[in-house]
């Protein structure tokens, strides 16, 4: 008899997040088979050859045919899609679940195409890199990081209970909440930031009075982080803006106020304002840093990394 949580675990797109899955399943026992799909034959390759799973299918349906765990782990924009290529194909009980980095749309894509049959869990680790491709991801990816489930009403509190303990297995810290409030909390922790570092990376590329060598050359480290963020995924973040639309543009509304607040202490010669200001967001600083929160996973990613991936 099988001592692993899982008997079959069929992960849907092999990326830094699936791939950083496969890796952890194999190292902690999670289950005793990880079957793989993705949707191009030579991503599929390339996870093969890295030994990421134990059996390999173009084919979505097949990968989770006698699955008992089911991740989709796509960008959020082919959520439904896939739900409606695997949902004949999926064994009653099974548990399934994504990845995803917004909750909401995913919910909304998936559950109208999913059986009575299956128990519906979404799931989102806060925690990655801007690398992306099945070499990106490493095992101690979600080691000490927060992961979010978003069960809708009246789902099996034992499906919850057994995805919790996957992703307790994955080396995560797991908590529970409303789809919509996980959307809001991420619109300004994780999206809003990745839009500013899009845009700030993008107005450095367009001036003319300051040339490209110069922002290379003279980049402070501040710049460099923004840089990081900015060489994320294009297709990943296209689509978690497109369907976090609403949350997103509620914190931009207020970023854009207090950005204006700023704009006028600057130009009024308003010293107190700005040494309020940046006095409390350092407090806010030292309260991450001392509750152990700051890790330099970034880094430690890009070690393991071996560069973007345009088209994976
Ligand atoms: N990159 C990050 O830092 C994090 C990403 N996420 C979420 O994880 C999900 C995956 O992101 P990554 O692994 O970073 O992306 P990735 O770009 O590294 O991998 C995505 C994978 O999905 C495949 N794919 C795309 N469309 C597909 C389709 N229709 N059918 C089958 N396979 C398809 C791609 O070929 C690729 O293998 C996204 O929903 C993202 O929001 C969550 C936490 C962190
Ligand atoms: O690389 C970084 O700094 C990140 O912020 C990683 C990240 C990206 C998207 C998520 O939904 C969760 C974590």
């Amino acid at each position: 008899m099988s001592e692993a949580p899982f008997a079959r675990v069929a992960l849907i797109g092999i990326g830094l997040i699936g791939s950083s899955l496969a890796h952890n399943i194999r190292a902690h026992r999670l289950a005793d088979h990880i079957a793989i799909t993705t949707r191009r034959a030579e991503t599929l390759a390339r996870a093969a050859e890295l030994g990421l799973g134990d059996s390999y299918h173009l084919d979505a349906a097949e990968a989770v045919r006698g699955a008992d765990l089911v991740i989709l782990c796509v960008p959020v924009g082919s959520c439904g899609a896939v739900s409606k290529e695997i949902a004949a194909a999926l064994e009653p009980g099974a548990i399934v679940s994504d990845v995803g980095s917004v909750k909401g749309s995913v919910i909304q894509q998936m559950q109208p195409n999913l059986p009575a049959h299956i128990h519906f869990v979404p799931a989102h680790p806060i925690a990655g890199t801007e690398q992306s491709g099945p070499d990106a991801g490493f095992r101690e990816l979600f080691e000490n990081r927060w992961c979010i489930l978003t069960p809708v009403e009246g789902t099996d509190p034992q499906a919850v209970e057994r995805l919790k303990r996957f992703w307790e297995g994955c080396g995560s810290n797991v908590e529970v909440m409303t789809a919509e409030h996980h959307d809001l909390v991420l619109a300004i922790v994780s999206h809003v930031p990745h839009l500013i570092a899009y845009n700030i990376v993008g107005t450095a590329a367009d001036l003319e009075t300051v040339t490209q060598s110069e922002v290379v050359k003279f980049s402070a480290s501040g710049f460099r982080d923004f840089t990081r963020i900015a060489a994320s995924d294009p297709t990943m973040w296209r689509d978690v803006f497109l369907h976090n639309r609403e949350a997103v543009l509620e914190m931009l509304a207020r970023f854009s106020e207090d950005l204006a607040t700023l704009q006028r202490a600057i130009r009024w010669g308003d010293g107190d304002t700005l040494f309020e200001l940046f006095t409390r967001t350092r407090a806010i600083r030292r309260g991450i840093v001392e509750a152990g929160q700051d890790t330099a996973q970034p880094d430690f990613g890009r070690e393991h990394g071996r560069g973007p991936k345009d088209e994976t």
